[in-house]
């Protein structure tokens, strides 16, 4: 039997994700601090809006990641779901108490937190590929809305925000997966070959 490109996409997820919930507390911290040694692969980041994400079930944590970025002087913004389709982006201090519990377990700023466009988007994934392809969640919030900024000519810088043991031989990519141009992990940074320059 042939999957199609979704049943397969769910199988890897699903593989992936059950590694990723065997990782122990002491790891996660260890990988936490393992991003923040890579920030200086995003080049001078002061002034440009960077946005991170506010971990659930078990994904690395970026908010030291973040922390440090806004220290150098990086705005930063973190994704809010607005219905089944549409993800935004909106302001964030770096306060967790300037944020709201929302669906699926996410704190979110607030509905009067400014709209931000992000110029890099370190972008969460539960499996991601050497063509630095990338799986979701499966509802394509992301896909979406980096779809909506490129039709907007706008081309944030995409990197992707993992454990190592998310990586898997191939993602059956589709024509609206957009590749990531490097990944960060607790093993550092892989640069996808043709991204030098655009940094
Ligand atoms: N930390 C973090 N924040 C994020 C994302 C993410 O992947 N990680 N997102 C990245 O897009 C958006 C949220 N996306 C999500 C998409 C689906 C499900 C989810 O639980 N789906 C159900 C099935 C559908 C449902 O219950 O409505 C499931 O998996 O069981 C959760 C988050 C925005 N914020
Ligand atoms: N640019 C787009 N425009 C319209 N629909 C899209 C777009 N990108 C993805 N989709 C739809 O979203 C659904 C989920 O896509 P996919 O399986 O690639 O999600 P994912 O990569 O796991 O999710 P995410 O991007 O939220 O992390 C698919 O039905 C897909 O057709």
């Amino acid at each position: 039997m042939t999957e199609t490109p979704q049943q397969q996409k769910a199988r890897i997820r699903a593989d992936v994700l059950a590694r990723r919930a065997d990782i122990g507390t002491e790891a996660q911290t260890a990988a936490a601090v393992a991003l923040v040694a890579q920030a200086g692969m995003l080049g001078l980041v002061s002034g440009r809006a960077v946005s991170g994400f506010w971990p659930i079930r078990g994904e690395i944590d970026p908010l030291p990641l973040m922390a440090h970025l806004a220290g150098e002087g990086a705005r930063l913004c973190l994704p809010v779901v607005l219905d089944a389709q549409t993800l935004v982006f909106r302001a964030w201090t770096g306060d967790p108490d300037a944020l709201v519990p929302a669906r699926f377990g996410l704190m979110e700023p607030r509905p009067e937190a400014e709209p931000v466009r992000p110029d890099i988007m370190l972008v969460p994934l539960a499996a991601y590929d050497g063509a630095f392809n990338r799986i979701g969640y499966g509802a394509g919030y992301y896909d979406r809305a980096i779809a909506a900024m490129e039709a907007e000519n706008h081309q944030p810088l995409l990197v992707g925000v993992a454990y190592a043991c998310q990586r898997v031989e191939d993602v059956p990519a589709e024509p609206h997966d957009r590749p990531l141009a490097m990944v960060f992990t607790d093993a550092g940074t892989e640069l996808r070959p043709d991204t030098e320059g655009a940094i």
